[in-house]
Formats: structure tokens, C-alpha cells, sequence
């Protein structure tokens, strides 16, 4: 995945777009940036292959009339399949620039090297089906297929699949990435994504997640100085533990495990605090060294875990709630968080979000729903992880280790964002800093990884960010 880059919605890269044009960039003059920026990377993997290019009736046709006729000029061989009339403009003027071979859709025959141009971000409905099955048939009898901005039938906003085949190599990102190269299908249909930069300037809120900086301890450090974070034990008490060494391991100052079995297993730097009841709670949560508490990790669903979590909301420092905790605020969650006035974080897999929030739209949109209604910032994990915060920033992590699928690795993802934020992050940093953190250590503990390995990784992946 691109570190960093901004996604931008359809709406927003046609605006992007039309203030390119506005600054005096004309419509033609862009095409052929995105045509020759097309015709560069197929002419890199093509290899010399004979080349197939499919232009559908827009302007992502139009990009693949351009890279047609610069990969001809060239001495590629090269011909074209086009579907429907081209759109009067721009799209119209570079298919009368084309001066090679034309077949119909249903006359065509596979070559080696495939460049979809069908549709791009102006999909507005699922292929047609004969025109689906054809392509995919082109696809999976090409040895390489490239896909123009996106490939014909994922939807931009949403990565919701509209009869894209599976087995592209590469989308082409054209001016920026969209939610569809991240996303739901789009995030295994679209192969791997590069992006064309076209000189378009985007303002984008939304991005993918990069390496976070973090600072090494100074001098003048002390465990306190560094973060206390209190992890609360309940009916699992090793999801507890995994993400108090998590926290640890992520740099936390201080890490004390409160529960009911004061003598457990653990490191002998974890400090452990004896906890049997909401009382006792109370009265350990009201000490004004706690910087962050983690609640919800193996916590059970009873009264004694309800009774917790109602404690936990009222204290006064930052919150970061996950598992259990999730599922006991399930649809009561935005009522009970948006009362709460130290910050919160929560964690949800996509199973407990549906549980807690309705809503519509894509991923991004519903999570940053939930983050306006709760005024927490929220981690939805998954495949594809959408971090997005009350103030409307989102950021996007796709492509880590499946191996993740794993019980215990949200504990210890809970455990390493309340390190991150009792080390002074605030909103969608920490959160940010804690996903990267997470995807890098399952990169670095490899295949069959369990979640303690994290841990052992994490050292490593805090280095990478000094
Ligand atoms: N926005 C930008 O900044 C740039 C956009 N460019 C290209 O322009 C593309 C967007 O162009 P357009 O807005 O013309 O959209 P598309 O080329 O994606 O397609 C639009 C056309 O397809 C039709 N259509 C939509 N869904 C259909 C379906 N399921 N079956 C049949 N027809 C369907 C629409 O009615 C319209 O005629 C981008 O993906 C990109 O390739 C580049 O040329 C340059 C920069
Ligand atoms: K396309």
C-alpha cells in the first residue's frame, strides 16, 4: 500500500479536476498526462507482449485512446477494442486521433497484455452482463492486465463490487487513490495499486495510513513521564495480559493489570493491582497517575463487567475500549459515549460495529458517522482498517497480514493504542501510529504468526519510526 497518499471520492476528483481546468489546463492536455502516464506503465509490463487496450464510452476511454496511439507511435503492436460512442469531448477528440486497428467487444480476441479502459470513476451501475463476461474472459486468458484508474466495475466511493473480475496485476490510480482501491472487492480485485500523479492538486481529510515519528525518551524521562496505562482483567485474563505487554512493548512508562488474580502470570515489570469489584475500581481508577485505561479485552458480558465499564466511563482520563466493552454498549453506544468528556477510542471489528451503529454507505462513511455520533475515534478493523475521527479525518490501512486473523492480535492492537496515547497522541495519531505499528510487526513475525509474536516484534517496529 502507498503510505500516505490522499483518497478522494469521485465528486471530489471531478472537482479536483475542474480546478485544474479552471487555473487555464485543458481537458485534452489532462488526458494525454493520464494517457501517457497509462501508456508508460503498459509499456513496462507488456515487455514487448502484444497489447490489447479496451475504451468504453467515457473519459476513462478517452485515457485509453491516448495510451493506444503513444504505445503505437512507439512500436508497440497494439490494438483496440471499443465499447459504445465516445462522449462528445475531450474522450471524442482522442478516439479520432486513433488511427490503428478497431474491433467490436464481441469480436475480440485475447492478447497477452490487457489494458481495461472501460469504465473508471464514472461507473454508475454494474456491468452489463455479456460485457462483464467478456471481459473477464479477456482477463483471465491475458497473461497481465492493467486497469485504468480503477478496474471496470468497482464502485469508486465504495470498492462495492459492480461485476469487476478478479485477476487484475495492477490498477493504475489516476491524480489519487479512491475508496475503492482500498476497500470491500476493490480491495482484492484491484492487484496492486500505483499511482500516476497528474499534477491535480487534492485536499484531502482522508488518507493512507504512513509510518508514524516517534520520539525516543529523553533524558530527563521517567516511568511516569512516559505514560501510566491500566489495563483491567476480566473473565479472559490472557486478553488482558496481551495488551498490557502490548502496551508495555509499545512504550508505555508504566503498565498495571488490575484484577482479581493479583498473583497471575506476567512480566515482572507489569505491575499488578488487586480489583474483585466495581467498587474497588472506582477507587483504583480515581488515582490521578493513570493516564489511560483499557477496558474490554476478555471482560466478560455479566453484571460485574457492566458494572466495570460504567465505572470506567466515568473516569476522567482518555478510554480505549474494545471487545467485550464493545458489545456490552452495542446499540447504546453513541447515547453513552457522547456523554463522556475525557477522549475515547474504541476498537471494533466490522461484528461489533454492526452491532453498535446502523448506517449506510461505504466503510469510510460509516465509520466516520459513528465518530461524529459517539465523539470517540474509532478503529474499524478488518481487511481493510478505516480510522476516523470526530473531526472527519480518516485514515485507511489495506493489505496487512492476513496471518492477523488470529485470536488476541485486537488485544494487543488495544494494548499498543493506549501506549500511543499515553504518550501524548491525541484524535487519529495514536490511532494511526498504533495500526501502523500492528501491520508492521505481523509483516516482521511473518506466516502463522500468533499474537504474543507481535509483541516480540514490536521493538523492531518502534525503531523503524525513531
Ligand atoms: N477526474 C480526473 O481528474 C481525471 C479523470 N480522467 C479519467 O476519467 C475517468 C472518469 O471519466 P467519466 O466521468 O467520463 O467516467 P467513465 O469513463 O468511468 O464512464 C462514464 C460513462 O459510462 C457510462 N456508464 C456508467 N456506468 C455504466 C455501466 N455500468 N454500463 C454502461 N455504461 C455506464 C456513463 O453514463 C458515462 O457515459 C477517470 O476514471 C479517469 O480515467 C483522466 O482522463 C484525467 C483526470
Ligand atoms: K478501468
Amino acid at each position: 500500500m502507498i503510505p500516505g497518499a490522499p483518497i478522494v471520492t469521485a465528486a471530489e476528483m471531478r472537482a479536483a479536476e475542474q480546478a485544474v481546468f479552471a487555473r487555464g489546463v485543458s481537458q485534452d492536455e489532462l488526458m494525454e498526462r493520464a494517457g501517457s502516464a497509462v501508456a508508460r506503465e503498459t509499456a513496462r509490463f507488456a515487455a514487448g507482449r502484444p497489447i490489447l487496450i479496451l475504451a468504453g464510452p467515457g473519459n476513462n476511454g478517452g485515457d485509453a485512446y491516448v495510451a493506444a496511439r503513444l504505445l503505437r507511435n512507439d512500436g508497440h503492436d497494439v490494438s483496440l477494442v471499443a465499447t459504445g460512442v465516445p462522449a462528445p469531448g475531450a474522450a471524442e477528440r482522442m478516439h479520432a486521433l486513433w488511427q490503428g486497428p478497431t474491433s467490436s467487444l464481441y469480436a475480440a480476441r485475447p492478447r497477452p497484455m490487457l489494458v481495461d479502459g472501460l469504465f473508471g470513476t464514472g461507473l454508475t451501475r454494474p456491468l452489463e452482463r455479456g460485457l462483464a463476461a467478456v471481459f473477464a474472459d479477456l482477463s483471465k486468458q491475458a497473461e497481465f492486465t492493467l486497469a485504468i484508474d480503477l478496474p471496470s466495475g468497482i464502485d469508486t466511493d465504495t470498492g462495492g463490487d459492480l461485476g469487476a473480475p478478479g485477476g487484475i496485476d495492477v490498477s493504475l490510480a489516476l491524480g489519487a487513490l479512491k475508496p475503492g482501491h482500498l476497500l470491500d472487492a476493490g480491495l482484492a480485485r484491484c492487484g496492486t495499486v500505483l499511482l500516476a500523479d497528474l499534477d491535480i492538486p487534492v485536499d484531502a481529510r482522508w488518507r493512507t495510513i504512513a509510518r508514524p515519528s516517534i520520539e525516543t525518551p529523553s533524558a530527563h524521562s521517567h516511568k511516569y513521564s512516559r505514560g501510566l496505562v491500566a489495563v483491567i482483567e476480566g473473565a479472559m485474563p490472557g486478553a488482558a495480559r496481551l495488551a498490557a505487554r502490548a502496551a508495555m512493548a509499545g512504550g508505555a512508562g508504566y503498565v498495571v493489570l488490575a484484577g482479581d488474580r493479583p498473583w497471575g502470570e506476567g512480566p515482572d515489570a507489569l505491575v499488578r493491582r488487586e480489583v474483585r469489584s466495581a467498587e474497588d475500581l472506582a477507587e483504583f481508577l480515581a488515582w490521578d497517575r493513570i493516564d489511560a485505561v483499557v477496558l474490554g479485552p476478555g471482560l466478560g458480558r455479566d453484571r460485574r463487567a457492566e458494572a466495570f465499564l460504567s465505572v470506567a466511563f466515568a473516569a476522567p482520563c482518555p478510554l480505549i475500549l474494545d471487545g467485550d466493552a464493545l458489545t456490552l454498549l452495542g446499540t447504546g453506544a453513541a447515547r453513552w459515549l457522547g456523554t463522556r468528556d475525557a477522549p475515547t477510542w474504541i476498537t471494533p471489528h466490522s461484528g461489533e460495529f454492526d452491532r453498535m451503529f446502523a448506517g449506510a454507505g461505504s466503510k469510510i462513511d460509516r465509520t466516520l458517522a459513528a465518530a461524529a455520533e459517539t465523539r470517540a475515534t474509532i478503529v474499524h478493523k478488518g481487511a481493510d482498517t478505516v480510522i476516523a475521527s470526530p473531526k472527519g479525518d480518516v485514515r485507511l490501512l489495506a493489505g496487512a497480514s492476513p496471518w492477523l486473523s488470529t485470536a488476541g492480535t485486537g488485544d494487543v492492537l488495544a494494548g499498543l493504542l493506549a501506549a500511543q496515547v499515553v504518550q501524548g497522541g491525541k484524535g487519529i495519531v495514536p490511532a494511526e501510529a498504533a495500526a501502523w505499528l500492528h501491520a508492521r510487526a505481523a509483516q516482521l513475525a511473518g506466516p502463522a504468526l500468533i499474537a504474543d509474536d507481535l509483541i516480540a516484534q514490536l521493538p523492531k517496529a518502534i525503531s523503524e519510526c525513531l
